[in-house]
């Protein structure tokens, strides 16, 4: 599991300067398949530099903002000889594009491409829609997300709209099945709704591996108030490994 977190965090923070695409052709993606050989090969000035949305803005009100703060100084903790070691828990940095010029690459215009961005951070107005932070604890397997949802995703009056909220729940079990078991799609997602979630308040959405058989990664989720007292929903979710290629050119 370690080992796919370094790769993903890894990952993560090269968004924006992918070694897909910053490595030099010539002598390092020789081994690729030509399509692949081909994104990298895509000019450097296309990157803008990444903001990390998952630091805390002007938006997050005290819940989140307390929350933020319990959860990441336990991202870093002291030894009794005062050395600072990891924590129990890793924030996860979030940026809104997760590989430029990547999923259906070979098929979508390069317009189209630079113009894609990830569905959750793709609202410029800070707090207007999902404000969000991903903690991930390896030793217990689990991801825990704390959201503040904002006024751009009413559903019922007031309320959170169900596929707002399924979509919080495919990012933080997707999120947490990448880490588990490498590049992976969602195959099913079940969802029990049972609270609404008012708008513009902060819930847990927490997510635990049920079990891994082969290829399969199941993952269970709840989302929950932040005292824990109050169920919003459920939700079980089965992850497919895939082959990188079937992420990078759809195959
Ligand atoms: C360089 C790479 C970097 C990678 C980085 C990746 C991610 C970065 C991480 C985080 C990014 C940030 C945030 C993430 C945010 C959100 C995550 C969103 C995730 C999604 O939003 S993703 C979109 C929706 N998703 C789809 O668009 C999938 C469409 N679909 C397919 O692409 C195929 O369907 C696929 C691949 C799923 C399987 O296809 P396949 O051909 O590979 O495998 P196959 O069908 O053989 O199934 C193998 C075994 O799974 C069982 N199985 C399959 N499907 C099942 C089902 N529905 N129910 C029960 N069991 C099922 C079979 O029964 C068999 O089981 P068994 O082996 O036991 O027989």
């Amino acid at each position: 599991m370690s080992t796919h977190l370094g790769r993903f965090l890894r990952g993560f923070r090269s968004l924006g300067s992918s070694p897909l695409v910053r490595t030099h052709p010539s002598a390092r993606v020789s081994s690729r398949p030509a399509s692949v050989r081909a994104i990298a090969t895509f000019p450097l000035s296309i990157f803008s530099k990444s903001r990390d949305y998952s630091l805390p803005n002007s938006s997050w009100g005290p819940e989140m903002m307390q929350l933020y703060e319990h959860y990441t100084s336990q991202c870093e903790v002291e030894t009794a000889a005062g050395e600072k070691v990891g924590g129990p828990w890793k924030r996860l940095p979030s940026y809104n594009r997760s590989l430029k010029y990547a999923t259906g690459g070979v098929y979508l215009s390069k317009i189209i491409q630079s113009k894609a961005r990830l569905f959750t951070r793709n609202i410029r107005e800070v707090g207007a829609a999902f404000e969000y932070v991903l903690f991930v604890n390896e030793k217990e397997q689990r991801c825990l997300c704390l959201f503040q949802a904002g006024h751009l995703l009413e559903g019922p009056p007031g309320n959170v709209h169900g596929g707002a909220i399924a979509t919080m729940i495919d990012t933080v079990t997707g999120t947490h099945a990448t880490i588990l078991s490498g590049p992976v799609m969602t195959a099913n997602l079940n969802i029990n709704y049972r609270s609404p979630i008012p708008l513009g308040s902060t819930v847990l959405i927490e997510s635990a591996l049920e079990k891994k058989e082969g290829r399969k990664t199941f993952v269970t989720c709840k989302v929950t108030s932040t005292n824990g007292s109050k169920v919003h929903t459920e939700s079980t979710a089965l992850f497919v490994s895939i082959n990188v290629s079937h992420l990078l050119l759809g195959q």
